[in-house]
């Protein structure tokens, strides 16, 4: 059984249409709600970002299942990397942030994937949505979701995130 927690954000196109397409491939159990985020990272010349949490099981997908399914929806979305722009806009953007499997945290450490995600604790885009489906949740090897929010940069940041609306409704469960 492994339970993936994965991060989504998209800028571009229909931001919304973008993220609700994915939860439909996805078929989650928990999703935030969508919040509207600056974007992180320094390239600061692109729209805002829809951003959601969301948490998925499947006892038939391991790690690299996970990362496939989360390129095949970017794919999907249309999206395009621009070599000269890591941080740059994009249609559909999924991370996976943390992946348990049986319950003990998958650790990687290959380019192609990495687990956790060694930037989420930095992201506030990643942990506000996060604690807000998981008021439990910890980030392994850094601690209690509840705590990386209590840093003095990240909460900054925090504030300068807009919660908006839900995005996921049971009705699709
Ligand atoms: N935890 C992970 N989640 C998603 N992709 C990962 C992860 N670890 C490594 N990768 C690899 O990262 C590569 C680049 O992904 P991508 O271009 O989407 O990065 P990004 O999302 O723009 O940046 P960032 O990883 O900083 O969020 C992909 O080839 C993917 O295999
Ligand atoms: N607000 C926000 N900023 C970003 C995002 C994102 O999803 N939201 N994704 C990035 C690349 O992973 C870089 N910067």
């Amino acid at each position: 059984m492994s339970r993936v927690v994965f991060s989504m954000g998209a800028n571009l196109g229909d931001r919304e249409a973008n993220l609700t397409a994915a939860l439909e491939a996805v078929r989650p159990d928990l999703v935030s709600e969508v919040y509207e985020t600056p974007p992180w990272g320094g390239d600061d010349e692109q729209p805002a970002y829809y951003n959601i949490a969301v948490i998925a099981d499947d006892p038939e997908r391991g790690p690299e299942d996970w990362l496939a399914l989360g390129q095949r929806l970017e794919a999907e979305a249309g999206r395009v990397r621009d070599p000269e722009r890591p941080y740059g806009p994009r249609t559909l953007d999924v991370d996976l942030i943390a992946v348990h499997d049986g319950g003990e945290p998958v650790r990687r450490d290959e380019p192609d994937l990495t687990l956790p995600h060694p930037l989420a604790h930095l992201r506030a885009f990643v942990l506000v949505p996060w604690f807000a489906i998981d008021r439990d949740a910890e980030l392994p090897g850094r601690g209690r979701v509840r705590d990386l929010l209590r840093d003095e940069s990240i909460a900054a940041d925090a504030r300068a995130l807009r919660r908006l609306h839900p995005i996921w409704s049971k009705q699709y469960e």
